[in-house]
């Protein structure tokens, strides 16, 4: 891997939940492949007051875990010589002072801030750094999600950051995007001659989209009783990966003509009237169950989350693409927590032949099907029928499978971690842009809407369950089915 250049990243939040798991686990792994220069810094800033020992230990012990047969003791020695703590409120301009003195030191590096806090402090921290003279033109923001939680909330807090950033330094990241079969696909479809002609609504009978989880909220459930699996994880992640299957190729790899190809996709998005809430759309909350080989709780007796709750912890649902390429084939997306596996994966249904001379069985099931996994494995298997060895003419399904594992023996990046590499590179084509951002919302908020004002509550499932029966009644009136491979 090529090496970064000197840079200073302002790791904000960063004695919390993400920093400990993922952020400085992913700069962690940069250090150990070498790509960091001794000369870099991360500066961890975050309210509470800590000596760089402190929070050195914090970091170690909270990381560890997480980095698993990665860690070694000489390697986390090499990246702790990198690291400093900083206490600062967001809130309070006089705290930054020690932040900027350090940054002073060197004012012509690339600069990343990473905003890891509550959005809430997105507005603060931006106008303190800015009248602090902290932003210099090699600086970036990457800005986590929720950015907002709707279109307007998102509006005001990309107005607020943009006072100080223009749009070419605003990192929105999505850490979908960063997954390494999520790139595969591009490569797949524009690297390829072999589907573009396939791709289109004259060969794909339906797509599916589904991001299960078996975790639940995990300590979280006052933040997610005010978020919910539709902002939480289909605003974003799963509406950007729709963008990837369905957009048009782009002229080249630069990031604002991938990014204005996702955003027609977004513009083009049918609306959601009132009545196809009620029929496109599935709300689910989970009940007790179990996951994996133990009891689970209902999502009403996590810690924060009121007993009455009507917060859905799963979502589905029929999107339809207003386009000479997609329109009439539904895309169906769903991602819920407390599912049986952790599941991501894109499916693509091919329509069957149109005269099947072997007999329909033959050409049925899971025939004419590309399957993209980003986890638990990460693979593609295209699904054809070939004739079993023998006499009679017996066809069976077979599956091409490219397992990124197998094929390719070197480390593959955490999405973190290449997303990181890319805001230090400056190189925006994985991260959203505004417009991107506010197309997402605009089309989420009548289901937000109906949702609020409906007397209905979310339906239930098990946990434990791949959702609650609606889920797959909302297929099965296009004849269609959830797809179950293994
Ligand atoms: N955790 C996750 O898996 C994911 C998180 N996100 C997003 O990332 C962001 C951070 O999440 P997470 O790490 O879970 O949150 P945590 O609650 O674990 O951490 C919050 C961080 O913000 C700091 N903070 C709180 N108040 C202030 C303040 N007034 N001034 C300065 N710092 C402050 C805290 O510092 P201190 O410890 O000193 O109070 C802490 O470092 C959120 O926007 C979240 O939605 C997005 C995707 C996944
Ligand atoms: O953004 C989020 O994503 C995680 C799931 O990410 P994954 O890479 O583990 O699939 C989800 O648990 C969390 O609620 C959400 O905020």
């Amino acid at each position: 891997m090529k090496p970064l250049p000197d840079f200073d990243m302002v790791l904000f939040g960063g004695t919390g939940d993400l920093a400990m798991r993922k952020l400085l686990p992913a700069l962690y792994q940069q250090v150990k492949a070498g790509t960091v220069s001794p000369a870099s810094r991360i500066l961890a800033a975050a309210r509470r007051k800590l000596s760089r020992a402190e929070f050195l230990d914090l970091a170690e012990a909270s990381c560890k875990p997480f980095l698993g047969e990665a860690y070694d003791a000489a390697t986390w020695k090499a990246f702790a010589e990198r690291v400093s703590y900083f206490s600062v409120d967001a809130q309070d301009a006089a705290s930054y002072a020690v932040l900027g003195e350090a940054l002073g030191q060197h004012p012509d590096r690339v600069r990343v801030f990473y905003y890891s806090t509550a959005p809430e402090f997105f507005a603060a921290i931006s106008a303190h750094l800015g009248n602090a003279g902290l932003i210099t033109a090699r600086s970036r923001v990457v800005v986590e999600k929720p950015l907002g939680h709707d279109l307007e909330s998102s509006r005001e807090i990309n107005d607020a950051v943009g006072q100080h950033f223009a749009e070419r330094q605003i990192f929105r990241i999505d850490h979908y995007l960063g997954k390494e079969p999520v790139q595969n696909l591009l490569a797949l479809r524009f690297g390829n001659v072999l589907f573009e002609p396939l791709w289109r609504r004259e060969w794909v009978q339906d797509v599916q989209i589904t991001v299960a989880e078996q975790l639940g909220v995990e300590g979280r459930g006052d933040f997610y009783e005010h978020t919910g699996a539709l902002r939480d994880m289909l605003q974003n992640h799963l509406l950007q990966l729709l963008c990837i299957v369905a957009m048009e190729p782009p002229t080249g790899s630069d990031p604002d003509a991938v990014r204005d190809e996702k955003l027609k996709v977004l513009r083009s998005l049918k609306p959601f009237t009132p009545m196809d809430v009620a029929t496109k759309t599935v709300r689910g909350q989970y009940k007790a169950g179990a996951v994996g080989s133990g009891p689970v709780s209902a999502y009403v007796e996590e810690p924060g989350v009121a007993p009455d709750s009507r917060t859905e912890t799963f979502v589905a649902v029929k999107a339809e693409i207003d386009t000479w390429r997609w329109a009439g084939v539904p895309f169906f997306l769903r991602t819920g927590k407390r599912m049986p596996d952790k599941l991501a994966e894109i499916v693509i249904n091919f329509r069957p032949v149109p005269h099947p001379i072997f007999g329909e069985a033959a050409h049925g099931g899971r025939a004419n099907r590309l399957i993209i996994r980003m986890q638990p494995d990460e693979s593609m298997r295209l699904y054809l029928v070939a004739k079993q060895p023998g006499d009679a003419m017996t066809l069976q399904p077979v599956n091409l499978n490219l397992d990124f594992a197998e094929s390719f023996r070197a480390r593959r990046l955490e999405a973190y971690e290449r997303l990181l590499m890319d805001a230090i590179r400056g190189k925006l084509t994985l991260f959203v842009r505004r417009d991107e951002q506010e197309a997402a919302w605009r089309w989420v908020e009548p289901i937000l809407e109906n949702w609020a004002s409906s007397e209905e509550r979310p339906k239930y499932y098990t946990a434990g369950s791949w959702g609650p029966a609606a889920s797959s009644a909302l297929l099965s009136r296009d004849g269609l089915a959830w797809n179950e491979e293994d």
